[in-house]
């Protein structure tokens, strides 16, 4: 039998005065990766972060239930919001998020494409290696379960690949990893969940 990594029921979700999504249930099992697909403004991130357990889940406005979201392992989000100073070079930067979570092995930062950059102020890095960066942090954390909001976002196209296959090596090794993205994903037993099928 498979292995869960995730189990939500009944989600909804209400921001300020708009209700965006209600009746989300989903599994997800170790070594899948799920698309979440919808429109601008439908609550992908929203999501996202509710799946993190930075937004609670709010009561459906007609049964009244509450959702529940329920991990099996530790999870890491990664989204527009990187946590880097950027007041510090890149390296000292990552030696913050290290002594927290855990170091990034240089094989990740020579990957990434970051061994030439940890001199220089975050504050100064591209869009593109901001990004970069912010999958260094994700792998230090080394978590089993990745949420990842628009990760190919302002990368060129063998870094869009590269991550592609970065979260087919996590899926493949028992991770399991849930992405937010606009872009195709080129990744082998995809799966999506279309958030305009629980649309408010
Ligand atoms: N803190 C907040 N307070 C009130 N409304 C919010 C808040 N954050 C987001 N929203 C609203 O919730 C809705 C969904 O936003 P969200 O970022 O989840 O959408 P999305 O599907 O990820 O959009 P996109 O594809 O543009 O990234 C938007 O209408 C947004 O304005």
């Amino acid at each position: 039998m498979t292995a869960t990594a995730l189990t939500a029921t009944d989600l909804c979700c209400r921001r300020g005065d708009r209700w965006l999504f209600s009746g989300l249930s989903l599994n997800l099992a170790r070594g899948e990766a799920l698309h979440v697909l919808g429109p601008n403004g439908l609550g992908k991130s929203s999501l996202m972060r509710m799946l993190a357990g930075l937004l609670p889940p709010s009561p459906d406005p007609v049964s009244g239930i509450t959702g529940a979201i329920a991990w099996d392992g530790p999870l890491a989000l990664m989204d527009e919001r990187h946590g880097l100073d950027l007041g510090q070079p890149l390296g000292a930067a990552l030696a913050f998020w290290a002594r927290v979570d855990g170091p990034v092995p240089d094989e990740a930062i020579n990957g990434l494409g970051l061994a030439n950059l940890l001199d220089v102020p975050v504050r100064y890095l591209s869009t593109g290696q901001k990004k970069r960066a912010a999958l260094a942090r994700l792998i230090g954390q080394n978590a089993a379960n990745w949420l990842l909001d628009e990760p190919l976002n302002g990368l060129d196209v063998a870094a869009c690949a590269m991550v592609e296959r970065m979260i087919a090596r996590h899926c493949a090794g028992g991770g399991a990893c849930i992405i937010a993205s606009h872009q195709p994903l080129d990744i082998p037993a995809l799966t999506r969940l279309d958030l305009a099928e629980y649309a408010l």
